[in-house]
């Protein structure tokens, strides 16, 4: 597919918003604010860095993450959509997670006010290849002291369709194996790292000793710690009834090419979704918004 032409001096933010490449003909939006600074790649409208100004970075990128049209990025904030995982109906040659976010998205509209940067994309309809015209979807981000995320899905088919989502965000960590999450105690959860899936309650906060692969039954507000930094993360989030905690470990993160070895501790994901048994219903016409924001506290 052609790269959708991208004039960002038509919003009229010349101090906000600036265009960057990391490979040709693959336009990322670099957003600085009073608030944050924040880069968000057209390909899959793909958040891949967001820091409030003064603090470290909130997300983590691979350094050896690859931007080309097709591959997802290795980091950031991948939109997964319409499916999670592998295709629902088994089809091998559809991509895992969805094509969402390994399809160029187009910039809607900018809008700047006093809580931040709005940028409006929408996915085109024409890349849904397989279920032809029955879903579209739009991504709202707000970049301002905290990051929120807008996921709109729209059912412009006649009949009801089910989709799954995840903003399968990757939070930038010191050290994965001294992180923890909390908010899950008590909820239930699919362990799916190993042969066989087993379903299993969550005691206490989750932490990273080691591969990490759950899907939570869980709407609850989650919370990321760090042993080695007084910052904590908060992920607030509405109308998502599952959260998705992964960390590779050590013997799939080093199979992964576009990971480093040296990274594979330095992140952990928490993804505000609905998958599952919890993937989403819509009727003929009917819309459906995931809302999450991230804040950090000193
Ligand atoms: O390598 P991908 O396709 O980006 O997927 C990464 C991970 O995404 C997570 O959401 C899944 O729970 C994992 O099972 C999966 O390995």
């Amino acid at each position: 597919m052609p790269v959708p032409h991208l004039d960002l001096s038509s919003f009229g933010l010349p101090d906000i918003l600036s265009l960057e490449e990391p490979s040709p003909g693959y336009p990322v939006i670099r957003i600085s604010n009073p608030f944050a600074d924040a880069c968000i790649a057209l390909h899959g409208a793909h958040l891949t860095h967001f820091a409030p100004q003064g603090e470290e970075p909130v997300i983590f990128t691979s350094q050896d993450a690859v931007y080309r049209e097709g591959k997802a990025i290795r980091g950031g904030i991948p939109v997964c959509w319409p499916w999670f995982g592998a295709h629902p109906d088994g089809k091998k040659n559809l991509p895992a997670h969805g094509y969402a976010r390994t399809t160029f998205w187009h910039l809607v509209s900018v809008k700047n006010d006093a809580s931040g940067t709005h940028l409006l994309f929408s996915l085109p309809p024409q890349a849904d290849k397989e279920q032809g015209t029955k879903l579209s979807a739009t991504l709202e981000f707000s970049i301002g002291q905290t990051l929120t995320l807008k996921l709109t899905s729209n059912n412009i088919s006649q009949n009801t369709q089910r989709f799954s989502e995840a903003l399968h965000t990757y939070f930038a960590v010191d050290d994965s194996r001294h992180t923890e999450v909390s908010g899950l105690d008590g909820d239930h959860y699919i362990d799916t790292t190993g042969d066989k899936e087993t379903r299993k309650t969550q005691s206490g906060p989750v932490g990273f000793p080691g591969e990490i692969d759950r899907i939570y039954h869980s709407s609850s507000t989650l919370t990321v710690r760090e042993q080695t930094k007084p910052r904590a993360i908060t992920i607030n989030k509405d109308n998502s009834q599952s959260s998705i905690i992964w960390n590779p470990g050590e013997e799939k993160g080093s199979a992964m090419g576009d990971l480093a070895n040296d990274e594979i501790t330095r992140f952990i994901c928490a993804e505000s979704a609905n998958v599952r048994e919890q993937s989403i219903e819509l009727a003929a016409g009917a819309s459906h918004t995931l809302t999450f924001n991230i804040s950090t506290q000193a």
